[in-house]
């Protein structure tokens, strides 16, 4: 069976003290989420060590925003993968839209930071989705499949086990505008396919697939009843401890 993913990327969000809000409310809710709902948490950099301390006692993971391809030297500004390692990160989100589009990172950058990943066997929500010229154009599954033909597609079948998979339509980012559950499911079949084309029919089947853009507790449950999504990569509404829960609530 597919791990069921809640994720909450909290991007450039929160102090210290505003996270330990944060997860001081999310450690009082944990009872009420059903053990098979895997939950994680994106903290900026600095952040990321105080918020593993203070969910050692929880089975919560801690997801880093992004991480540099190169293993150590001068590369000022960056984090490597055993950084983040050393500081409680089981996880990094590589190839977020923000990243794509604000950062320029391409597809050849990707490629070297799931390989650098891997090679620490950190787990991955890889990202993919498409502008909205792109959806206006009906390109997006092309769109989509080049995101991961020059992006992750390299890997070894081995190495799935590591992967999550995140769609996040770029239109739907922040804007409040939601793909259509039915728009969701038809993309995430479509990336099913894909990696069964690619690697196995089995590998896809047990892929998790996230969905991310603008999800809500009043629109998380139409979404993921949805065949192929299995769980969510959530920004603004994981900042709330009362909506990311709802929406881990959701399946
Ligand atoms: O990584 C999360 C996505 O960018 C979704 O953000 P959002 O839920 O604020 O639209």
């Amino acid at each position: 069976m597919r791990r069921k993913i809640v994720a909450g990327n909290w991007k450039m969000n929160g102090d210290l003290a505003e996270m330990e809000d944060l997860l001081g409310e999310i450690k009082n809710q944990l009872g009420s989420v059903d053990e098979e709902i895997t939950l994680i948490v994106s903290p900026p950099f600095p952040n990321l060590y105080p918020a593993f301390q203070s969910l050692r006692e929880t089975d919560v993971l801690i997801a880093a925003q992004n991480m540099s391809q190169h293993e150590k030297g001068a590369f000022t500004g960056e984090v490597s993968a055993d950084m983040l390692k050393g500081v409680g990160a089981k996880a990094v989100i590589l190839g977020h839209s923000e990243r794509r589009s604000l950062y320029h990172e391409t597809n050849k950058d990707l490629a070297e930071k799931v390989k650098t990943a891997l090679n620490h066997k950190m787990n991955i929500i890889f990202c993919v989705g498409e502008e909205l010229e792109s959806r206006k154009q009906n390109k997006q599954v092309k769109v989509v499949k080049h995101q991961l033909e020059e992006g992750l597609f390299h890997i070894n079948s081995k190495d799935w086990g590591h992967i999550i998979i995140a769609y996040e339509p770029v239109w739907a980012i922040g804007t409040g505008e939601t793909a259509s559950p039915a728009q969701a499911q038809e993309m995430h079949a479509e990336i099913r396919k894909m990696i069964a084309e690619k690697f196995t029919p089995e590998i896809a089947e047990k892929v998790s697939i996230l969905y991310g853009g603008s999800v809500k507790p009043a629109n998380a449950k139409e979404i993921f009843a949805k065949k192929d999504v299995d769980g969510g990569l959530i920004g603004g509404a994981s900042l709330k401890a009362d909506d990311f829960l709802a929406i881990a609530n959701s399946f």
